[in-house]
């Protein structure tokens, strides 16, 4: 039974509309042990010939039976794995991927088998030895004579042990030394019960074999037996050849990646430096908004929010926009907005409030004055030290008992810039102006202090602290109102803030909401939004510069497409799928991706260390923080964007012709 059959063969190429027949009714059979040599003038067809028996070309009428199966009838999938088992090629140009080793090459077809690693490695040095090329198998192709890359090749295509092996002009190359020792192989390869197919110009070659065919004009013109094919039965190979795996077509990917690692590195480099900036940017929002939390609670204790009289005239404004109606209406003398008993008694009732103390503020009608020795320092407000003052704010000194006050660090440094404490201790003198609780009259007062403490209260540096009950005091002896309008309610436990606080703002008086909030929650919540804004445009800004990353990858992805048509023809010759040839150019593309991640990840947290470093002299804090969360983002979006760019230029490798692809220069 012959193991190749071809029956009635035509094959036309088109130019326009134009046809150009090349084989016309080719009949033609071959049996095993054969070595065939198809002989022609340039241009006969023999080429297209041999594309038609080798599986890569399903374009032509008739029939192409291979052991008993009509190829046609076969799918793209039975049509690769025919291309892994049963041919094996050799081309005039050798063909070798120049990136892997003479070892890799002949591995190349090996990974295509069920053959364990160490399996095939064993295997392709036996096949090296047999060509003679054991010793040569660390170089690289361009490291070879033509004689021994044909060797290579032949190896290569021997690796999973196919039943016929089609050679295009394989000495057509070589010097006749080289041209003697392939014709050697090639017999015996025969020999060994295989079918040799060869297309050739050159009679010596044709001399070898077993049978000369003759093509002329798409025809046969004569079929001539030298002698009897080969008897030898071919032994039945020890492994079952599959498909490429996923790992080693990764395999393949990080060879290539390595051998052009300084292309990629310079690629890396590019998409590094944006993921980088993002990473950079993120990392500074962070560090600042934690400094900025710091520096509020710090100051004041979330546990102890501030509350105040509702004046709005419907329940629907917001808490934050009808708080600024009540500071307004406080600051205006308006007794609507000043506490009474039965009022914080309602306060006192909510789930959560463990205790409510009023707040005293003596505004002063023109700004009061400090003195102590020649010095003099303008303050806005006298505030009572209450229990939702943080007391890590002070700096130096204690809390305000009776008779004592504490003042900001601002105006202690204004008194001595070098030593601010040294004003704790010192009596000063305060004077200011108030109104009467009517409204009608300006009391003067003027009284002495100690100053028992120094506070670091960046938001109020125009403010002094004062005992509740001495700040009481002082309203009542001067005839002031000594109604509060602010209270401080004592929270138990900072996770039930928010909902206390809703509580007591949708407690009603008369039928009307009554009061609003204002924790130090509420101010961290502004500062964050604002400061989340500025992070974002400025991670957005440096994002953009991850676009232009994508273009890159596109890029050298499609310029290495083009540069490796030749090494996608090869693949697809030897078997490998389109899904094989998308695996190796995305798992590159992946690669960089990852690679440029690690670099910004690198350079992000060496430039934390460096930044915090030279910033930590401004703010005491390292103002730099790179959660985890931005490392991961960092890998997850160099992982996207290699992916996403890889797309077209991996499916184009993909889909590319095999015969255009393996006769690409
Ligand atoms: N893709 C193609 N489109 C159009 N014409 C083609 C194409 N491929 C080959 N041909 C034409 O088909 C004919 C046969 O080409 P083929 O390569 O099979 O010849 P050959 O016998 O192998 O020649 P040589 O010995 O020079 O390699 C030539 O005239 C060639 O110009």
């Amino acid at each position: 039974m012959p193991i190749l059959e071809l029956k009635n063969i035509r094959k036309s190429y088109y130019l326009g509309k134009e046809e150009f027949p090349v084989l016309k009714g080719l009949n033609l059979s071959f049996e095993r042990g054969e070595f065939a040599s198809i002989l022609g003038e340039s241009g006969g067809g023999k080429s297209t010939l041999m594309n038609i028996i080798g599986g890569l070309d399903k374009e032509f009428e008739g029939e192409v039976i291979v052991n008993n199966e009509d190829q046609r009838s076969k799918t793209e999938k039975a049509m690769d794995d025919y291309r892994r088992s049963t041919v094996g090629f050799i081309f005039q140009s050798f063909n070798l991927v120049n990136y892997l080793s003479v070892l890799d090459n002949v591995l190349l077809s090996l990974k295509m088998t069920d053959l364990n690693h160490n399996q095939q490695i064993k295997k392709a040095e036996e096949l090296l030895k047999q060509v003679g090329l054991f010793e040569h198998r660390k170089k690289n192709p361009n490291q070879l004579s033509g004689g021994q890359k044909q060797r290579v090749a032949i190896a290569r295509a021997l690796a999973n042990d196919p039943e016929i092996i089609i050679a295009d002009e394989p000495t057509g190359a070589l010097d006749s030394q080289n041209t003697k020792e392939v014709l050697k192989i090639l017999s015996d390869i025969a020999e060994s019960g295989k079918t040799v197919i060869v297309v050739t110009h050159s009679q010596e070659v044709a001399d070898c074999g077993t049978r000369i065919i003759r093509l002329a004009d798409g025809q046969i013109t004569s079929d001539e037996k030298l002698r009897d094919p080969y008897t030898a039965v071919q032994a039945k190979p020890s492994f079952k050849n599959k498909a490429m795996s996923f790992s080693s077509s990764l395999g393949m990917a990080w060879k290539h990646f390595l051998y052009n690692w300084k292309q990629n590195l310079l690629i890396a480099l590019g998409t590094g430096i944006g993921l980088f900036s993002v990473m950079v940017f993120l990392g500074l929002g962070n560090g600042v908004s934690q400094f900025a939390n710091k520096q509020v609670s710090d100051q004041l204790n979330p546990n102890y929010p501030m509350i105040m009289r509702r004046v709005t005239k419907d329940d629907k404004t917001p808490n934050e926009l009808a708080m600024q109606e009540s500071q307004q209406s406080l600051y205006s003398g308006d007794e609507n907005s000043l506490f009474d008993d039965q009022l914080i008694d309602k306060i006192k009732k909510v789930d959560h409030v463990k205790s409510v103390t009023e707040s005293y503020n003596i505004n002063p009608v023109a700004p009061g004055k400090l003195t102590v020795d020649n010095f003099s320092e303008n303050f806005q407000t006298i505030t009572s030290w209450g229990s939702n003052q943080q007391v890590s704010a002070i700096k130096a000194g204690k809390v305000p008992k009776a008779g004592e006050i504490l003042i900001s660090k601002q105006a202690a440094l204004k008194y001595d810039n070098e030593n601010f404490k040294s004003i704790v201790g010192k009596n000063v003198k305060l004077s200011y102006t108030i109104m009467s609780s009517d409204a009608k009259k300006a009391i003067n007062i003027e009284k002495e202090y100690t100053v028992s403490g120094v506070a670091d209260v960046m938001t109020q540096s125009g403010t002094i602290f004062m005992d509740q009950s001495e700040l009481k005091q002082t309203l009542k002896d001067n005839g002031a109102q000594t109604k509060t309008g602010i209270v401080i309610a004592e929270i138990d436990d900072s996770k039930n803030v928010d909902q206390a606080l809703k509580d007591i703002q949708n407690i009603k008086n008369n039928g009307k909401k009554a009061f609003v909030t204002a924790g130090s929650g509420d101010i961290l919540k502004t500062i964050n939004s604002y400061l989340d804004i500025i992070k974002y445009v400025l991670a957005a800004i440096a994002g953009i510069s991850l676009i232009v990353s994508i273009f890159m990858i596109v890029v050298t992805t499609y310029m290495s497409v083009t540069e490796r048509t030749k090494e996608i023809g090869i693949l697809r010759a030897m078997g490998s799928r389109k899904k094989d040839i998308r695996r190796l150019f995305t798992g590159e593309s992946l690669m960089l991706g990852i690679f440029a991640a690690i670099i910004a990840i690198a350079g992000a947290l060496a430039g934390q260390t460096l930044l915090n470093k030279a910033l930590y002299s401004l703010a005491k804090f390292n103002l730099v923080q790179i959660t985890s969360g931005a490392v991961i983002f960092a890998i997850v979006v160099g992982i996207v964007i290699a992916l996403v760019a890889s797309i077209a230029p991996s499916s184009r490798a993909s889909k590319m012709n095999m015969i255009e692809a393996l006769a690409s220069e």
